[in-house]
């Protein structure tokens, strides 16, 4: 990319420019210059990337793009929005690299990951090249790299998608990558969505912010792009119908559906059927109402890529799950220990009301909240644990810089209304407890970080729930630690 031309794009001429100037690379972090690089000031959340720019030359930047008015020692074009402006430039930088892939995007309150997954697995078992970019984990031409954020910034997704050979990418979408423009200049052939319940009013502070953001998906289709939208979800009904400029497909039990989804059994068997009554019989592979709605969208979602419906029955025969998403273990005395990255009011209740139709006896849950995020949705999650639960225990979770004693006296203050209800702030601890507990018949949620590792050390000195569920278990073979 020439310098000149992004000048010119941004209706900025500087006549003397030496129209041969390349741009080697693009950045809104100074500490990431290299000679020959653009910077891009953004006025963050945290700090204020323009007092950064004296750093970003230094270290090589050759011009900078920012919002406010500035006379500096190398070229700079004053923008409206960088963030956007670094979304547009990042796609042009790699050459629009989306054009190379068939894209689908997912977004929703819950079941991206879940539902990226699945369609992951069947295009791959469709002889599909796929790679994916969201919270657990990218995957690109095979390999996998560490994930940041559930939607990386423009920059990163762009030079994914340009370093990326497979036929097909997912893409988890944020309401916050949407917010931020972190998706500028996406083409989508497919564009998921799944639900929206209360989350993230820290961030949107309404739910109509939210709904906003998340809709926004929907323009980022390519003109020949489909929709896929769960009309089960109200704000799923919704958004359907507001979308009148592009292809939207339904699924849903009742109501206006392009997809009827009929649950066959208790067991999870779903039927699809297309209005001109062609229909696919399948068997989600995840148990819970919530994930039948995962493995429907998913379906669609494949059928849509062209996928037969041999492949997909049989390839759902094969998922192997999801890392940190209902991961099942047993004690000794047969209590059921399931982890899972629950962290919202609705999902909570999906899992519990998965363990009473699994015939639970006693229900018991450990869980805690992210430090510096919605708080507002805590009251609900307790006072649904408290209802499904015989017993619950508030634990750590990532405290993300809060102060830890503000964190405990925020957990101690949710308990009062309840009498089933403690705090134990040693994650491992309060697991073991429950370990301990959990007696034959009885199910016990350990919920809110799935395979994530701790930010802390405990006690027991594991790096996530998983280890720690698994070192509880060597113990019980060796008599108890
Ligand atoms: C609140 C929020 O969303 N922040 C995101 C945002 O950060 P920001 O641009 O505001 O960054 P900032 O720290 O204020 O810094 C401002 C600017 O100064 C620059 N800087 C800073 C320091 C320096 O020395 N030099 C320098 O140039 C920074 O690079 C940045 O450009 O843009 C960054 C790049 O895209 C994101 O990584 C970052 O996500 C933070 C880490 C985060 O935790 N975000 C969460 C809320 C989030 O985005 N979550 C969603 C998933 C939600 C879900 O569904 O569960 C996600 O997509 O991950
Ligand atoms: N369709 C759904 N509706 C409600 N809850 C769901 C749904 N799918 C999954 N869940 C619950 O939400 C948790 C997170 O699921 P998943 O990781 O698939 O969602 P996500 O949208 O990717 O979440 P995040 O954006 O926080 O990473 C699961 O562990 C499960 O408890």
């Amino acid at each position: 990319m020439k310098l000149f031309d992004v000048f010119h794009l941004l209706q900025t001429d500087l006549k003397e420019m030496d129209h041969e100037i390349e741009v080697s690379g693009l950045t809104s972090d100074s500490r990431k210059v290299k000679q020959g690089y653009l910077f891009i000031a953004i006025a963050g959340f945290e700090n204020d990337g323009h007092k950064y720019i004296e750093e970003a030359i230094k270290n090589g930047a050759i011009a900078v793009i920012g919002e406010k008015r500035l006379l500096l020692s190398v070229p700079y074009i004053q923008v409206r929005n960088s963030r956007k402006t670094l979304g547009k430039l990042a796609s042009i930088f790699y050459s629009h690299p989306s054009k190379k892939h068939r894209l689908i995007g997912i977004t929703g309150t819950n079941g991206k990951t879940t539902t990226a997954y699945l369609i992951h697995h069947l295009l791959k078992e469709a002889g599909f090249s796929c790679g994916m970019i969201g919270t657990v984990e990218n995957k690109i031409n095979n390999h996998t790299k560490k994930a940041k954020n559930t939607t990386p910034d423009a920059v990163e997704i762009q030079s994914l998608l340009d370093e990326s050979m497979d036929d097909f990418i997912i893409l988890e979408i944020s309401s916050h990558a949407l917010h931020q423009h972190r998706t500028e200049g996406l083409q989508l052939d497919i564009a998921v969505f799944t639900n929206l319940t209360h989350d993230h009013m820290d961030y949107h502070h309404t739910i109509e912010e939210y709904y906003n953001e998340k809709k926004k998906i929907f323009s980022l289709l390519k003109e020949e792009g489909v929709g896929l939208v769960n009309i089960e979800d109200t704000w799923g009904e919704k958004i359907a119908r507001e979308q009148v400029h592009h292809k939207i497909k339904t699924i849903g039990t009742a109501g206006d559906y392009d997809l009827q989804l009929t649950v066959k059994d208790a067991r999870y068997q779903l039927k699809l059927t297309s209005v001109e009554r062609e229909s696919i019989v399948a068997e989600s592979p995840l148990p819970g109402k919530h994930n039948l709605y995962n493995t429907a969208i998913a379906i669609a979602a494949c059928l849509e890529a062209g996928i037969s419906k041999e492949v997909i029955t049989q390839g759902l025969k094969n998922f192997r799950g999801v890392p940190g998403r209902w991961e099942k273990f047993h004690n000794r005395k047969g209590a059921v220990f399931i982890i899972d990255y629950a962290h919202t009011e609705d999902a909570l209740r999906y899992l519990l009301q998965t363990a009473k139709e699994n015939s639970a006896k006693k229900i018991y849950m450990v869980f805690g909240f992210r430090g510096k995020r919605d708080k507002s949705k805590r009251v609900k999650m307790v006072k649904v644990a408290s209802t499904y639960c015989q017993q619950f225990i508030l634990t750590s979770d990532d405290i993300n810089g809060e102060s830890k004693s503000v964190v405990e006296e925020e957990l101690y203050h949710l308990i009062p209304p309840y009498n089933n209800g403690e705090v134990m702030m040693d994650r491992t601890l309060a697991i073991k407890t429950m370990w301990e507990k959990g007696g034959s018949g009885d199910w016990v949620f350990i919920i809110g970080k799935g395979s994530e590792n701790y930010q802390d050390i405990f006690h027991l000195q594991t790096k996530n729930d998983i280890e720690t569920i698994h070192y509880l278990i060597e113990c019980e073979k060796d008599e108890g630690c």
